[in-house]
């Protein structure tokens, strides 16, 4: 188990429930741009340090999307990423509006065509507040679930799921990122633990099946096994798109407590991950020292 990276002071999050996901990539592009900035003006609180969009904020969620809307990323993990030359105009918005704004940015995730080898992911991006390209991450675990007469859902008809974990520095400490689905593996959220992460951040977009029974549950679920702070970002809920999503984007605590949260319509929410409350958390319930790992060694077994 790794230590905390020591960090200087609280950092302050905004999530982005993002509106307004159209057909019109053009479009989702501006409007996404134009509420980081909001959100990037803060609340009463100050400017926050870290914002985060939903899943898929620059298409319609929907398998048959995906291809149309897919852009080639070409980045390739451990090598420079000169977002000039990027093909993906996704990728230069993000990369300019985290500059503009100032601040650390997750943007939320995109449908990506690998032209190389012709295959499709869900993949989040991360920003330095220069606009650099610091992280990565395909959607490792494929929303694939058929619920008979609610939903059926098979991102696999399309995607393919990444094979990489995901964690990033900041000055303020180490993030682990997940998108959706990647929520209901508890292994990426305890390893991200293990290895320093102060908090978990999942760009969303559950649906109305199970958005009710397990979106709240597993964020706390998933802060409460780890003591870290988990962030959740969905879309608003748009009742004219194909897909509904549930929206509640939320900020819940090491102790497993929501501390911010949103309904349903388009929305900026802000709330403080500080690095204090997890060791706070660890110290008065010690359970990341008092495993069993002599025990159960190897969970895959
Ligand atoms: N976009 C997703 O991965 C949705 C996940 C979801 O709704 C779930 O129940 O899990």
């Amino acid at each position: 188990m790794s230590s905390l990276a020591p960090a200087s002071r609280a950092v302050r999050v905004a999530l982005v429930q993002l509106g307004n996901v159209t057909a019109d990539k053009s479009y989702n592009l501006q409007h996404a741009r134009d509420m980081v900035l909001k959100a990037a003006s803060g609340s009463a609180a100050g400017k926050p340090d870290l914002i985060v969009l939903p899943e898929c904020f620059n298409s319609p969620y929907g398998v048959s999307y995906f291809p149309t809307y897919a852009e080639d990323i070409g980045y390739t993990p451990g090598e420079p990423y000169d977002v000039e030359k990027s093909e993906s105009q996704s990728i230069k918005m993000l990369s300019s509006v985290a500059k503009e704004a100032g601040t650390w940015l997750i943007g939320g995730s995109v449908p990506e065509h690998d032209v190389a080898t012709k295959k499709y992911y869900n993949t989040a991006t991360v920003y330095s507040p220069n606009g650099e390209l610091v992280a990565y991450h395909r959607k490792l675990h494929l929303f694939d679930i058929d619920i008979p007469g609610k939903i059926r859902f098979k991102e696999s008809e399309v995607l393919t799921g990444g094979n990489a974990l995901t964690h990033f520095d900041t000055e303020f400490g180490r993030f682990g990122l997940g998108i959706c689905y990647d929520i209901r593996f508890p292994e990426m959220a305890m390893i991200a633990a293990r290895n320093g992460c102060i908090a978990m951040i999942y760009p969303g977009a559950f649906n109305m099946t199970t958005g009710p029974l397990h979106w709240e549950l597993l964020a706390r679920a998933r802060a409460t096994d780890n003591q870290i702070y988990v962030a959740v970002c969905s879309p608003a809920r748009d009742l004219t798109a194909t897909y509904h999503a549930w929206g509640h984007s939320s900020l819940v605590d090491p102790m497993g407590l929501v501390i911010s949260t949103t309904e349903v319509r388009e929305d900026i929410i802000y709330g403080e991950i500080d690095p204090k409350k997890v060791e706070e958390a660890r110290s008065a319930i010690p359970v990341t020292v008092q495993r069993r790992f002599d025990v159960y060694k190897n969970v895959a077994e």
